[in-house]
């Protein structure tokens, strides 16, 4: 288990300021949190950041220690990143890759027993018809699926996932979530889960995260924070807030009241 801390993290990007004092809630084991906000907002940007891929300055640390000072192989076996493209086709098959995947990062697992957790997670994500044939033959829901498998492959403590669920059918994009939140309840792991669809992260994410403009506007769980004023606010939409019969939060957007404003960087 272990505690992700983001403070006040600036970052510049082609000489300009991308994200500004961006600050999240403590990422907790066990806990999801959703990161949401326009086009251009700064959601992957600040991903990339967290795994050490760009650099940034401000606080991002795990179990108090800065990610940046913690050696290669440590840090791939503790955080997992899922880009937001979905993964290119190849000639190797889901399986191959989900082996090889898991040998890169010297899990002990034996040779069956990571047979048998390859084959746990396919059948969760309904790829066991496609485990032996080739990435380049697999529709790109598909190979998104395959995406998120190798990102828990390895059984890493910190999820940080780009828009996981962007080429997923309403099918699997519950399913996938619901692995997620399965992986991070069975190993007390925390995610931070980039999404466009604000009615995913309403249903499944413990805290919201929203960005505009490189900044953060707002966090807290998700039934504080999700308003109409909001959502006018950061989107440009008129939208309702109310309360499903199973009793989350549920958006209804009505219509967008201005043009998007998601290009200008923080100032
Ligand atoms: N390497 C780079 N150099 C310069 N600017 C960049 C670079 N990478 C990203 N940006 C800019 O950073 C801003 C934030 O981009 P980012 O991809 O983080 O947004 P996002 O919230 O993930 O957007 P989307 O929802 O459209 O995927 C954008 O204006 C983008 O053009």
């Amino acid at each position: 288990m272990a505690v992700m801390t983001v403070r006040d993290v600036d970052v510049r990007l082609g000489g300009r300021p991308i994200l500004s004092q961006v600050s999240l809630p403590p990422l907790q084991p066990g806990r999801l949190t959703a990161l949401i906000g326009p086009n251009a907002a700064g959601k992957s940007t600040l991903l990339r950041a967290l795994i050490g891929a760009i650099p940034a300055r401000g606080t991002i640390a795990i179990d108090g220690t800065e990610v940046r000072n913690i050696d290669r192989h440590t840090r791939r076996g503790l955080l997992s990143y899922m880009p937001q493209a979905v993964p290119q086709g190849s000639s190797l098959s889901p399986y191959e890759l989900a082996r090889s995947y898991a040998r890169a990062t010297e899990l002990a697992l034996s040779s069956p027993d990571l047979d048998r957790r390859i084959a746990e997670l396919f059948s969760m994500l309904g790829l066991m018809d496609d485990a032996h044939r080739p990435m380049q033959v697999l529709s790109g829901g598909k190979r998104q699926l395959v995406g998120l498998c190798l990102t828990v492959i390895h059984q890493p403590a910190i999820l940080l996932l780009d828009e996981p669920t962007s080429a997923l059918d309403l099918h699997w994009q519950l399913a996938a979530i619901s692995m997620v939140r399965g992986y991070l309840d069975r190993n007390g792991a925390t995610a931070v889960m980039a999404l466009h669809d604000v009615n995913l992260a309403l249903r499944f994410s413990d805290e919201i995260a929203v960005l505009k403009h490189g900044r953060l506007v707002a966090a807290g769980a998700p039934a504080d924070i999700v308003s109409p004023d909001l959502i006018a606010e950061v989107y440009g939409v008129a939208a309702r807030v109310e309360t499903c019969s199973a009793g989350f939060p549920v958006l209804l957007a009505d219509r967008p009241t201005s043009t998007a404003t998601s290009t200008a960087s923080p100032g």
